[in-house]
């Protein structure tokens, strides 16, 4: 069992992703959390580099390494449940939640890009495993309460799309948030855009894409953003415009150390930051 000075209990995390840019923030928020120990940081880049090293804040003594199930089984040797934090891309995240589960490692993803058949089918595997996983495609406080006044909002309006802006290293489109928002604005039980015309889209892909309850989500990539979301409703004679900003990686910090701490005490997988917002 491992303490700090003030002999809290440390929770064991592997950071998996962690030379890209979320997971560098990440490191540096382990490194100053007291009731966290980093134990593993898998990455691509800087192998057998110190990760305390390649982000800039001195020696952690975790060599960054590409081999995630070694890290995870010895995870799981520690003697406190250990939690692998994913933020890597929508091709591996499928398997790294699998392995962590099968490991008995609780994941907390930020990896967007996963299906919903995916996150279905990963749910089953944590209900069967009795382990707690979270997949928070935003772990901004901010983007929750914009969703929530999103929800406020449905109320009086039928007309809704969405706009979410990123930097053109972004894999994924459109962006996990994005397609929660419009999950969570489907689940509302309301018919939203009812069609006012015959609409003809002359160049594919002009009016965005389609999700859950009609709802269009239009994606736009450009170098100089980090992330955006813009929700407009509208009705005769106004708009309404519900906008969240990222302007650094810092504002994700807050809510990724509350999911570590809050999918311990968890036996399935819970999809949303909002489910362990208490
Ligand atoms: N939930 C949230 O609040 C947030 C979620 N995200 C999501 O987190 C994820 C990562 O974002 P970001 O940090 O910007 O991305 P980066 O590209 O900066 O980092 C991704 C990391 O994953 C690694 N990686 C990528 N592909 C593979 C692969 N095939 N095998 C092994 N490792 C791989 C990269 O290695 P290498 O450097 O070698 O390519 C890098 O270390 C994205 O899905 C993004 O949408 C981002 C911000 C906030
Ligand atoms: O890739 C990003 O940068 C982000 N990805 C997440 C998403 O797809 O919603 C969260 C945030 O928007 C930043």
């Amino acid at each position: 069992m491992s303490y700090s000075n003030t002999t809290t209990v440390q929770i064991p995390v592997v950071v998996s992703g962690a030379t890209g840019k979320m997971g560098r923030e990440i490191i540096k928020a382990i490194a100053k959390a007291p009731d966290m120990n980093l134990v593993g940081a898998i990455g691509r880049q800087h192998l057998g580099e110190d990760i305390g090293e390649v982000v800039g804040i001195g020696e952690l003594e975790i060599p960054v390494t590409n081999n995630l199930e070694v890290v995870l089984a010895q995870a799981a040797q520690e003697s406190q449940l250990p939690v692998m934090i994913d933020v890597t891309h929508p091709s591996i995240i499928y398997d790294n939640i699998r392995s962590a589960i099968a490991y008995g490692v609780r994941p907390v993803v930020g990896t967007t890009g996963l299906t919903e058949k995916q996150i279905a089918d990963l749910a089953l595997f944590a209900d069967k495993a009795s382990t707690g996983c979270i997949i928070a495609p935003n772990f901004s406080v901010g983007v929750i309460l914009m969703q929530q006044a999103a929800i406020a909002a449905a109320r009086y309006y039928q007309h809704v799309e969405i706009i979410e802006l990123h930097h053109n290293q972004k894999a994924d489109a459109p962006s996990g948030t994005a397609i929660k928002t419009a999950q969570m604005l489907s689940e509302l039980g309301q018919a939203f855009n009812p069609a006012s015309v015959q609409e003809q889209e002359h160049l594919a892909g002009a009016r965005g894409a389609v999700c859950g309850e009609n709802i269009r989500i239009h994606s736009l990539r450009l170098p100089g953003l980090v992330a955006r979301q813009e929700i407009i409703f509208g009705s005769m004679g106004e708009t309404l415009k519900i906008e969240h900003n990222a302007s650094d990686r810092t504002c994700y910090m807050a809510g990724v150390l509350l999911c570590v701490r809050k999918v311990l005490a968890l036996k399935s997988l819970v999809y949303g930051l909002e489910k362990v917002l208490a």
